[in-house]
């Protein structure tokens, strides 16, 4: 068995890890030319280039796609190749999925700087969208619809558009995110452009969500939800907290995940370990509900990456039932999420990998960047708390752009 906080990882580069770099280094190498970067609380990722894609096709069957991209990848000389990318939240969506020419891997980031202050745009305009009242009305349809269907749970989410006078330093967005969100997944996927000339498109978080990890026979999920802002003042702060762990509301926001979570991965688990109750968990602007479902396969055929559909979208992202919610969703919300609420992450050819939910994140593009945030409404939500939640989840990428909160 491996050790829980240092999984073995394979990488492209195991054979030659006399020139593995630290996982700041890693992080500080972060440019224009990488292609991936993932760290998580096992290990730190860096990708440059791209050596074989999966043709971005909606509906393709990944079981066939992806022996067929290592396949490739082994074909051009590498011998254990590693996928990467992000799935999309509408899972009949099209994925971004490639084999990075270079993949390197270090354990986890060690923070040894103070958090970086320097911001990552330069003067910008933001739009909201639904703006809070729309938003807010939003909630209360659900509410209604949760009264007079079977729903019992919806997340409904917004945008946030940034837009700044040059481009945005993506390579210090990033820097930002991690030093600000060290227990989290922080993330960087290459999209395919859709302006010429400018930085690199790019989906960029830091998701405190792991949806799952594979390693050998065992499995980790983490799901989260039931949300409240923090405080700067710490005696509040701490009352936020506690108020949080003993809120019935929130409570049954975070039961309703935990049970989907259990339910899909009873199929593939010989054992499932659940604990009865939640924990809290911060970052830097929220504390959140938090339970550590942990499992044993009863078939190591399973990948990471097959475990991680077969719980996406949990009700974390999407509700309960699910086929409501996501009507609900389809009627509430009047744009697409596109990648947010998806996951991301990687696989090697032997199924081991690491999916988190693709939350606080933006995707960027030259001088914009496009925010989201979402939040789980249940039938005690108010309507205005939830519109001060998802205002909160924005701050994570707010601060990373403006080097604030340091
Ligand atoms: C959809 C988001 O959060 C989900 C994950 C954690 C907590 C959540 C909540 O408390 O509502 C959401 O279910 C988001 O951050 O945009």
């Amino acid at each position: 068995m491996h050790n829980e906080t240092q999984p073995h990882l394979p990488t492209h580069d195991d054979e030659d890890s006399s020139e593995a770099l630290s996982a700041d280094a890693l992080l500080r190498a972060y440019g224009k030319e990488s292609s991936f970067f993932f760290a998580s609380p096992g290990a730190t990722w860096l990708g440059r280039g791209i050596l074989a894609s999966l043709p971005i096709r909606a509906g393709a069957s990944l079981d066939d796609a992806l022996p067929r991209l290592f396949g490739q990848a082994r074909d051009r000389g590498v011998q254990r190749p590693i996928v990467v990318g992000a799935l999309p939240f509408d899972p009949e969506a099209a994925p971004i999925l490639y084999i990075p020419e270079r993949l390197e891997r270090a354990g986890r980031l060690r923070h040894t700087q103070p958090a970086a202050t320097e911001s990552a745009l330069s003067g910008c305009t933001t739009n909201e969208f639904p703006p809070p009242a729309a938003y807010a009305a939003g909630v209360r349809e659900a509410l209604t619809l949760m009264r007079e269907t079977a729903l019992k749970k919806v997340v409904l989410s917004r945008t946030l558009d940034v837009v700044g006078e040059c481009d945005i330093d993506q390579a210090r967005l990033l820097r930002n995110l991690a030093c600000r969100n060290p227990a989290g997944y922080t993330f960087a996927v290459n999209l395919p452009p859709t302006l010429r000339g400018f930085t690199p498109r790019r989906l960029i978080g830091a998701s405190p969500e792991l949806l799952v990890r594979r390693t050998g026979a065992r499995v980790l999920a983490n799901p989260i939800a039931g949300t409240a802002p923090r405080s700067a003042d710490p005696d509040e702060d701490r009352a936020r907290a506690e108020a949080l762990l003993r809120s019935a509301k929130d409570r049954h926001e975070h039961a309703l995940v935990v049970e989907a979570v259990v339910d899909a991965l009873r199929p593939y688990c010989r054992i499932i370990d659940c604990p009865p109750a939640p924990e809290l968990i911060s970052t830097a602007r929220l504390w959140h509900l938090s339970t550590r479902v942990r499992g044993e396969l009863r078939d190591p055929a399973a990948t990471a990456i097959e475990l991680a559909r077969a719980l996406h979208p949990t009700p974390a992202v999407c509700g309960e039932p699910r086929a409501l919610a996501r009507q609900a969703i389809g009627r509430l919300e009047h744009f697409s999420r596109g990648l947010f609420t998806g996951l991301v992450g990687w696989c090697d050819a032997e199924g081991d990998g690491e999916w988190a939910v693709t939350i606080r994140c933006a995707e960027v593009e030259g001088g914009r960047a496009r925010l989201y945030a979402g939040a789980g409404i249940v039938p005690d939500s108010d309507p205005w708390l939830e519109v001060a939640e998802t205002a909160a989840k924005f701050r994570t990428l707010l601060d990373a752009l403006t080097g604030g909160n340091a």
